[in-house]
């Protein structure tokens, strides 16, 4: 795969309101790195990713990605693709209608996206089930057809909302691996709302604490997570978090 160029992400005080939830972004997200976003339920993780991704619009403020102002411009529109915890895929279509999705919404495909869909197919390790229907697949191998179509998408921004929370330990990791792969090759940016702190530390990402709407924390996982860490993080997570996912799980 190609490198992309560098896509910081930036909120420049972004406001939202969800009833009597007041939501201030005011952030910059660094190009080409994986950063994590944790936070108690209903603090706004998912509703920071819509913003940025364009299924929600600003109060006020600007969303910039990759110097240039998205704000106002339509999901399809925006250098992003995401991928959510579950319901990516259509069931009536297969595999491989699944992926090309992310060429084309009418799958009207060429030849170069056919082969651009059986390589993120490989990519992800899903050779040989192109055919089948999501429901002939287990959860990971969802997810990987998820990944697989933001590949085809060839974005430069990468969002996942707790993309890999149904997932298996063991396949867990997989994916972990695979994102770490893909932003080495690529350099794309990753922004992941994860309730695995671990996750962060072992994609030594950095990570975003959300509280109440605002982001009272950022920094280095590994930094943030350690007994000096911020006190809020700390009641958070309950306990000192293990610093490999592999002893943690
Ligand atoms: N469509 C909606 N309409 C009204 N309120 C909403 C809507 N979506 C979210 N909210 C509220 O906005 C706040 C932030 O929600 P959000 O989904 O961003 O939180 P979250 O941190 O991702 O939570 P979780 O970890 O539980 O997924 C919550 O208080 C939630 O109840």
């Amino acid at each position: 795969m190609t490198p992309y160029p560098p896509a910081e992400i930036r909120l420049d005080a972004v406001r939202f309101d969800y009833g009597d939830m007041h939501m201030l972004y005011d952030t910059t997200i660094p190009a080409g790195a994986i950063t994590a976003i944790v936070g108690p339920s209903g603090s706004g993780k998912s509703t920071l990713l819509n913003l940025i991704a364009g299924f929600e619009q600003p109060l006020s403020g600007r969303v910039l990605i990759g110097g240039a102002d998205v704000t106002g411009l339509a999901p399809a529109e925006r250098p992003v693709s995401m991928v959510f915890q579950e319901n990516n895929l259509f069931a009536h279509l297969t595999v491989e209608q699944n992926v090309g999705l992310g060429r084309s919404p009418r799958l009207k495909l060429d030849a170069e996206d056919h082969a651009a869909i059986r390589s993120a197919l490989s990519r992800v390790g899903l050779d040989g089930k192109e055919k089948r229907k999501p429901e002939a697949l287990s959860g990971g191998e969802r997810q990987r057809v998820a990944i697989a179509r933001a590949l085809v998408r060839d974005k430069p921004v990468l969002l996942l909302d707790e993309a890999f929370a149904s997932l298996g330990p063991a396949m867990r990791l997989q994916m972990l691996d695979l994102i770490l792969e893909l932003k080495r090759e690529t350099g794309m940016t990753v922004l992941m709302v994860t309730h695995t702190p671990e996750d962060a530390l072992y994609l030594d990402a950095g990570l975003v604490f959300i509280e109440n709407g605002r982001i009272s924390a950022q920094g280095p996982a590994k930094e943030l997570l350690a007994e000096t860490g911020p006190e809020a993080l700390r009641r958070y997570i309950g306990s000192p978090p293990s610093h490999s996912v592999a002893t943690a799980i």
